[in-house]
Parts: C-alpha cells; structure tokens; sequence
C-alpha cells in the first residue's frame, strides 16, 4: 500500500546559520588511483610527442582523452600498454605507476602487461576465425584452460559485451561475418574475456553508426563496474555521457584534467572552454 506524504512530514531545511564557520558539505570519497602518470615524456625519434604528463586515472572509472587531433591523445594511451616499444625509435621516459610498480621499467614483463591492459582499436578488428576462437584467443595466449571451462569463460565474455544473445546460435561462425558493431563488441569481449585490470579504448565507436554506437557506449557504462577503462574520443557528446573524468590535451601537454561535469560546464582554462564549446583553432 502506498502512503501518502502529509506535508507536515517533508523535512524542512535546518537554517543557514548567519554566523560562523559555514557548513563543509561531506565530499564523495575519490576512488583509489589506478595507474598514476609522473613526468611522462614520449618521443617519436626525435620528436618531443608528449611533455611531463603527470595525471591519475581512478579506479573503475572511465576517464576520456580529448582534444585536437596530433594532440598525443592516442600516444598516452599506447605508453599505458607500452605498445609502442614495438617501435625502436619511440620511447618513454618518467613513471607509469599501475598497481604500484613502474610499468615503464626495463624489467617488465610486456605480454603480462598487456593481458593486464587490454586494448580495443578505432576499426574493428576481428581475426579470421570463428566467434568463439576469437574470444578464446587472448585466453589461450596466458592459461591453458579445459574445454568446458573454455566455454563458460567465453559465454561469459560475450555476456559482458552484450552480443551473446546475438551470436549464442552461430559461435563456429566467421567473426568477420558480424556488422560492424558486432565486430566491435567482439573484440571488447576478446579483450575482456583475458580479465584485464584496465582497458583501453582508441576511438572505438568511430567507424560505427549511431545504434551500434549507442550499444557500445551502454557496454561501456555496464564495464566500468569491473574495469578501468581509459577512452580515446573526438566526439564531445560522448565523452560528456559516458566518462566521469575527462582531460583536455593539445601539443603532447594535459591542459585540464577533472571530474567531467566540470571540464564541460566550468572549465578553468580558456582553451578548455572553446575546445569544449567548438570555438577552438
Ligand atoms: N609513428 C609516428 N612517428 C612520428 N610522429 C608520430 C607518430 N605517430 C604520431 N606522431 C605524432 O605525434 C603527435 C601525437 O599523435 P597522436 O596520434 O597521439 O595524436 P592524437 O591526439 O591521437 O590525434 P588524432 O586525434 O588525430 O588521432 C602528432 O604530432 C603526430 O604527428
């Protein structure tokens, strides 16, 4: 049975004390940080990339990197998987601390790494081979793991990524047979299906269209209670929707960095607000 409220019951607010300390408002507790950027130096050769980046990503939460294009959006985000060694001629320099330790240190084992940092690229990228070998090939790389345990981790990860119930009856068939949004959200589900800490996501709705763009930023939001995740966009909506920190780059530097209600609504640097507000160049 519903009650209804009589008004004497609604709480009236206690008054403004006139004078006195005036009342601190109990602020949310930040989330741990997750990986934590001291003086990043990035260099193509001998082209100065990126400039003492030094920046805190927080736990379980999706922070965005914006800004104009050659910024170095994308070079931070291949420095949090080190990627890049790949490239004899790029290097970093500085402190990328995730869980504690510099992942930038010579010692670091990069394939344990990049199964702790999963990344998803703009253009889907399927490999040619079956739905489900697709999702048990990051799993297949670090365990080796029985046939039915196999299966459950991959209907899992396809759970996750929001595209079982679409590929439950077909997992033999080719994943280069899905759209393009499915295609996406198979390479989320290969990347999550490794159990990565943090994932990383280079414009990955891109080259999709508004639907399937729509799914991918709802599996976002569904992801970020497990993983932290890391998104690379030029599309300002977006990062307004689905990110709750966003830092606003130009020429290899973080110009702002904080919660993104913030970054978007009062921006404390002028070239924040007219990037944000389409003013900018
Ligand atoms: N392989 C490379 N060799 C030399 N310079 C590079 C290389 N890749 C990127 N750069 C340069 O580094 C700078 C940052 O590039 P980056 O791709 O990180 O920018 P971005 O902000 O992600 O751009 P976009 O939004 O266009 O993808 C740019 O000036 C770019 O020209």
């Amino acid at each position: 049975m519903i009650t209804a409220i009589e008004p004497t019951q609604v709480r009236t607010p206690a008054p403004v004390p006139t004078s006195g300390p005036a009342p601190v408002a109990a602020a949310a507790k930040p989330e741990p940080v997750r990986i934590a950027c001291r003086n990043v130096d990035f260099y193509y050769g001998d082209f100065h990339g990126l400039k003492s980046i030094n920046l805190d990503f927080r736990d379980r939460q999706v922070t965005a990197l914006i800004g104009p294009s050659g910024c170095g959006k994308s070079t931070l985000l291949r420095t949090f998987n080190r990627i890049y060694s790949l490239y004899p001629e790029q290097r970093a320099t500085g402190e990328i601390i995730l869980d504690g330790r510099n992942i930038l240190a010579a010692s670091t084992d990069v394939n344990e790494l990049r199964s702790r940092v999963g990344m998803v690229f703009q253009k889907p990228t399927p490999f040619p081979m079956s739905i489900y070998d697709n999702v048990a090939f990051g799993i297949r790389l670090n365990q080796r793991i029985g046939r039915a345990e196999m299966d459950v981790r991959v209907e899992e990860a396809l759970r996750k990524a929001a595209l079982w119930t679409e590929v439950k009856d077909k997992l033999r068939q080719s994943g280069m047979g899905l759209s393009g949004g499915q295609q996406q959200r198979l390479c989320i589900a290969r990347t999550i299906a490794q159990k990565p800490e943090v994932i990383l996501l280079d414009e990955p709705t891109s080259a999709l269209d508004p639907i399937s763009t729509g799914k991918v930023e709802e599996l976002i939001d569904q992801l970020k209670s497990e993983f932290t995740i890391v998104i690379v966009t030029h599309n300002m909506q977006q990062a307004a929707r689905i990110s709750q920190y966003t830092a606003f780059m130009y020429l290899g530097e973080v110009i702002e960095f904080g919660p993104t209600n913030q970054i978007f609504m009062t921006p404390t640097k002028k070239q924040t607000h007219d990037y944000v507000t389409g003013r900018f160049g």
